[in-house]
């Protein structure tokens, strides 16, 4: 794979983000906490944007990103890019993996922790293809219970429509993953809600096993716990029954 990270000072993409006054008001506004010493470090998050070529797969990535919109269509090789994000009071080394991988040998998805699922709603071949995704990843070994959000983009091309929306909404619901339509070229906010979402659902994945972990420690611990009193209190019934004889 070939695979790049780009470094924000030279392409406005990848840096440790300090927050401007400006930019703590607009994560304040969003519900992010603003200050950067509140911030708590998460380990890394991977996400995979993944979907049929052209589907806008770098401009939803460069839209989060970058803030700003890719008109012009460049067939792209798998591009990385690495930034920081505030989510729900969390700092969050964020990386997404803009693929160019193929439905028959997903690796990409492998190496995530979420997966955004585009199509096109003008294109119903992408759809399909999303559909082969979203497959994968409910009937594959390994992927159980990974966060994914299935996509409808380029909104804002109602004309052009494709994919109706209950169609797709009632694919989200038969795999049990979340759904949205948005655009890309209309703006910001959807795109973020769409980004936060996954990463919210990652953020939450890990907790539960983490409390799922700790929960089969307890219970290992309460088992070694209760062995060792069954032999302790053998013993001091034997003391006593020796004592008395
Ligand atoms: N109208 C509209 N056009 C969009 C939107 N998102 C992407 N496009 C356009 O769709 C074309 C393809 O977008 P890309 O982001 O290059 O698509 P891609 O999925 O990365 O394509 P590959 O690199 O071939 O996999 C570009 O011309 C974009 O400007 C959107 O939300 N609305």
């Amino acid at each position: 794979m070939e695979s790049r990270s780009y470094s924000m000072t030279e392409t406005t993409l990848s840096t440790k983000m300090t927050y401007s006054p400006t930019q703590r008001a607009k994560m304040k506004k969003r519900g992010n906490t603003c200050n950067n010493n509140q911030l708590s470090e998460e380990p890394q998050v991977r996400v995979a944007v993944v979907g049929e070529s052209s589907v806008g797969k770098s401009a939803l990535s460069v839209r989060f990103l970058a803030r700003r919109f890719l008109p012009e269509y460049a067939p792209a090789q798998e591009l990385l890019y690495e930034r920081q994000v505030a989510v729900d009071g969390h700092l969050i080394p964020l990386v997404v993996h803009d693929t160019a991988s193929q439905v028959s040998s997903p690796s990409s998805i492998f190496q995530a922790d979420g997966v955004l699922v585009l199509y096109s709603i003008t294109n119903k071949r992408s759809f399909d293809t999303a559909k082969s995704y979203l497959e994968i990843i409910a009937t594959e070994p390994g992927f159980e219970n990974l966060p994914t959000v299935l996509v409808g983009h380029k909104s804002d091309l109602q004309h052009l429509r494709q994919v109706a929306y209950t169609h797709a909404q009632q694919l989200a619901w038969d795999v049990g993953c979340s759904f949205y339509e948005v655009s890309s070229e209309s703006g910001t906010e959807s795109v973020d809600h769409v980004f936060h979402t996954l990463i919210r659902q990652v953020l939450a994945s890990r907790q539960r096993r983490k409390l799922s972990s700790t929960k089969d420690r307890r219970q290992r611990s309460n088992s070694i716990t209760s062995t060792l009193w069954r032999k302790t209190r053998a013993a001091i019934l034997e003391k006593l029954r020796r004592s008395t004889l």
